[in-house]
């Protein structure tokens, strides 16, 4: 199974994002982080800006709302053409009909869960969802270090996915490097977020295709 590589905008150049753009054309998708300064300490920058980068971006944009509300904010988003929507799980109202409010709208289901959050009361409603994202940092920053006390969550979530059969994607964020990204895909991952290892390299792309070949060995089918 290939393993999707997502770099994180954060660690790119904020006054150059269109051609930063052009530096990670082997990506399979920007991984658009959305912070509020409420749900987290740390603002990056809000809709209008996503839909600039929607228009410009020859990569799908894998947008995470680290926001309060998203039940109010995050379908804005889908209208923009987002490939795919996450929200997190500690700041929903209402993750169900959220997500369906998503699907209706054209984009991929996220739900995302901070390192703290157990997974157990999602396991039954993964049909909902198209994407889990587990947060392997503190959602806020990059350069972060990787957590491993996170990967028993994303094991127990691989596991529901292969019992359940559903068609879910597990996305890990937070100090991917190509030594942590081993470990994320023996848990489990398929999806991987990478923000200073892909953007710090001399050669971002280059750093794409170390992180793939890195992870695809270990990536199990689910
Ligand atoms: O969501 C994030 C932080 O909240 C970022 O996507 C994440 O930290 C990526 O950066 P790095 O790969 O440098 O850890």
């Amino acid at each position: 199974m290939p393993a999707r590589i997502n770099p994180s905008i954060l660690s790119a150049d904020f006054a150059n994002l269109e051609s930063e753009l052009g530096r990670i054309r082997g990506a399979d998708a920007v991984h658009v982080d959305i912070m509020d300064n409420h749900f987290v300490p740390n603002l990056t920058f809000g809709l209008q800006m996503a839909t600039r980068l929607q228009q410009v971006s020859p990569l799908p944009l894998d947008v995470h709302l680290m926001i309060d509300d998203p039940d109010r904010w995050a379908p804005g988003y889908a209208e923009a053409g987002a490939f795919s929507v996450t929200f997190h799980a500690e700041a929903a109202q209402e993750p169900i009909a959220l997500a369906r409010a998503l699907r209706e709208r054209g984009a991929r289901a996220g739900l995302a869960l901070k390192p703290g959050t157990p997974v157990e009361p999602y396991l039954e409603m993964l049909d909902e969802f198209d994407q889990i994202l587990v947060m392997t940092v503190e959602p806020g920053f990059g350069g972060q270090s990787f957590m491993p006390s996170t990967m028993p969550k994303l094991t127990r979530l691989a596991d529901a996915v292969r019992r359940t059969g559903a068609d879910v994607w597990l996305q890990v964020d937070g100090g991917i490097t190509a030594e942590t990204i081993l470990v994320a895909a023996e848990a489990g991952a398929d999806t991987f977020v990478a923000g200073s290892a892909v953007f710090n390299a001399d050669v971002p792309d280059d750093a794409i295709a170390g992180l793939r070949a890195a992870a695809a060995s270990h990536v199990h089918g689910h």
